[in-house]
């Protein structure tokens, strides 16, 4: 793979695939960890003559045009991490883009509108992205890829379109592929495994590869109603993929014969109601017993037992990976399971990597210095799909 130390830049409008997809409450940036840490490829582009242009995806719009999901406030962000004026336009390969890109000097950066204000970006019919990947080939002469946690999409913007460019991985992407790595080849044991979060649809098939490599797993957040269920529980109207189940009493069958550790929660969180991120209005939520949740509640954090249980769990391993808030961490009435973990991974002597966009700011937000962490990976799904040892698409890409 070769890297940004092996492109001729000067003058060149070099485009970069960043991960820019930070949580926002409104138009402000709750945590500008991803920003941040993209920056210095950034940084170094410009200083070195290049033409910057940045494109990244934010949240999940539906290929459209959705103001609730512009880049605007990163792009601003960003000029004020920079210290210098970022250009900003207002489509990603339209007008304004391309008067944009045109109209930048050497040294200067331009920030692209959301990737994903266009179908042909996530399509998946590789003609249409192919054709899409076509339209953002205009806009550069050299490619990027440095938006690491985006390398597990197979997107024209991280898949195809740096088949059409000559091409190399930023410093980011090289720098979590080499933390990660170890993980992958002499992990320290007891390795124990904390997942949760909301994308469980995405992470759930992990766990089968993690069957093979874990001493112990730990399920918190959305995950663990999927479990809880297909363990025979009600879960009331809490996350649940409900298709899933079958896959996930196999592996509780699995991890079982294995001699995998299965640690669910014993008690949870509930109310009738999700709380209101905004205001941040109390939410009085109660605790039940994980196999007592009311029909008409969801699970919205684990409970003061599980946080107690966890933090056990932790104390001895030797490696620790986690992905995925245990709560709707955002409030503060559901911030206590995912600051337990937390709390645990720095009371224990294991080497931790913590992964995820939300994962990652939520360390940040409750207040633990992130110094204090292995490793803090910007990708979540990213990471877990590179330790499964799976091809990552915005990796392959990258490759000569
Ligand atoms: N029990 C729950 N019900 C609904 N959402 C949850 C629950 N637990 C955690 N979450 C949400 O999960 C989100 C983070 O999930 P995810 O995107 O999978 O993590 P990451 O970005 O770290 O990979 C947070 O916004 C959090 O509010
Ligand atoms: O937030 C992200 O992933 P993560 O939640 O797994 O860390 C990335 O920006 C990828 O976003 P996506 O899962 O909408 O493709």
């Amino acid at each position: 793979m070769k890297t940004i130390d092996d492109l001729q830049v000067a003058g060149k409008r070099v485009f970069v695939r960043a991960d820019l997809n930070v949580p926002l409450d409104g138009t402000t940036i709750t945590d500008d960890g991803r920003i941040r840490a993209v920056q210095p490829t950034i940084a170094k582009l410009a200083e070195a003559g290049a033409k910057v242009v940045v494109a990244s995806h934010l949240g999940r719009p539906k290929g459209a045009p959705d103001p609730a999901f512009s880049l605007a406030p990163a792009a601003k962000r960003l000029g004020e991490l920079l210290g210098t004026d970022v250009a900003f336009a207002t489509d990603t390969v339209g007008e304004s883009a391309q008067a944009t890109v045109a109209g930048l000097a050497d040294g200067q950066v331009a920030v692209l509108e959301n990737l994903r204000f266009n179908a042909g970006e996530t399509s998946k019919d590789d003609a249409e992205r192919g054709a899409f990947a076509d339209q953002l080939a205009q806009l550069a002469d050299l490619y990027v890829g440095d938006g690491f946690g985006a390398v597990h999409r197979k997107h024209a913007s991280v898949y195809d379109l740096p088949a059409r460019l000559p091409h190399a991985a930023g410093d980011l992407i090289a720098a979590e592929v080499t933390v990660l790595k170890k993980l992958t080849e002499d992990v320290k044991r007891p390795y124990a495994v904390v997942l949760g979060g909301a994308k469980v649809s995405d992470k759930l098939g992990v766990i089968d590869h993690l069957l093979e490599k874990a001493d112990r797993i730990l399920i918190g957040g959305g995950m663990a109603y999927t479990f809880l269920k297909a363990q025979g529980h009600e879960v009331g109207i809490s996350l649940l993929q409900e298709d899933q189940i079958p896959a996930v009493k196999d592996y509780m069958k699995r991890a079982e014969e294995r001699g995998v550790e299965f640690v669910l929660p014993v008690d949870v969180l509930v109310s009738a109601d999700f709380p209101d991120l905004k205001t941040k209005a109390p939410a009085h939520p109660t605790v039940v017993a994980s196999d007592a949740i009311p029909a008409d509640q969801e699970g919205l954090d684990i409970g003061p037992k599980t946080r107690e249980l966890y933090a056990d769990k932790l104390k001895d391993a030797a490696t620790v990976f986690w992905n995925g808030p245990m709560g709707v961490f955002e409030h503060p009435d559901y911030a206590n399971g995912t600051k337990a973990v937390a709390q645990g991974l720095l009371d224990s002597e294991a080497f931790t990597v913590v992964g995820g966009g939300d994962s990652a700011a939520a360390v940040r937000l409750l207040g633990f210095d992130e110094n204090a962490f292995g490793h803090i990976s910007t990708g979540g799904g990213a990471s877990l799909e590179y330790l499964e040892g799976k091809t990552l698409p915005g990796l392959a890409a990258l490759e000569d």
